[in-house]
């Protein structure tokens, strides 16, 4: 796949009255380089719906689309990849719906998990949550930082850190190895998405 820094998660609750399409395209505007759907509440068309939106958007920009949790509305919409969790169906099984090409995200809290998708050709991992974050309901206690520093040693496909990362807490982040992270807040919700974007980026740069 093609490698990535700056990977934004949709969070349409994090920036009421404004569109998604138009926030996705201030974040891609800023530097976002990776666009992932994720939408836990609406029903199958309504996200379909937003899919083949969000679809068009990055098509334009030439930012690949991945779609979270529905692997049938990602083929619909002929999306760039699909991303699951430890819940979700098995690796092989997904591979098999989705065929040989189409990227797959993995994510993992812990080394054994990181290992299991590596070994069964997940084409990247969620490494976190790295912080405290209140964007996702089910989530498990803060893995920290020593988790990016395991990755680093035991792991070589691309990974993403994510979870409760935020501008002040990012050189951390990257101290610790990580290369790519993943944002839902610290990305949408604010009143210029573009800029704060840009900010980010340029935190990354400075610590790269
Ligand atoms: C890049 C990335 N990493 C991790 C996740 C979390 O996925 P999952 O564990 O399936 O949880 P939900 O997002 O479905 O609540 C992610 N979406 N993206
Ligand atoms: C969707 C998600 N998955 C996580 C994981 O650790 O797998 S943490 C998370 C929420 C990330 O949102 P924010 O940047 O607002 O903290
Ligand atoms: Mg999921």
């Amino acid at each position: 796949m093609k490698d990535f820094r700056l990977y934004a998660i949709t969070g349409e609750e994090f920036h009421p009255g404004k569109e998604l399409v138009d926030v996705m395209e201030q974040a891609i505007l800023g530097g976002v380089d990776i666009i992932q759907l994720r939408d836990k509440k609406s029903s199958k068309l309504e996200v379909l719906k937003k899919a083949q939106k969000l679809r068009e958007l990055t098509k334009k920009y030439d930012v690949p689309f991945i779609v979270n949790d529905h692997i049938d509305v990602a083929l619909a919409v002929e999306a760039d990849g699909i991303h699951v969790g430890q819940d979700d169906l098995p690796l092989a099984d997904v591979r098999k719906i989705v065929g040989p090409d189409m990227i797959i995200g993995i994510s993992t809290h812990k080394l054994e998990e990181a290992k299991k998708a590596e070994e069964g050709g997940a084409d990247y991992i969620g490494v976190g949550p790295i912080f405290p974050t209140n964007s996702k309901e089910d989530v498990v206690d803060p893995v920290t930082t020593s988790y990016i520093q395991q990755i680093e040693t035991d792991i070589t496909i691309p990974y993403v850190a994510i979870g409760g990362i935020k501008r002040h807490n990012l050189k951390e982040v990257m101290a610790a190895g990580a290369k790519r992270v993943c944002m839902i807040t610290e990305i949408v919700e604010t009143t210029d998405v573009r800029a704060r974007c840009e900010e980010i980026i340029s935190i990354m740069e400075e610590q790269s």
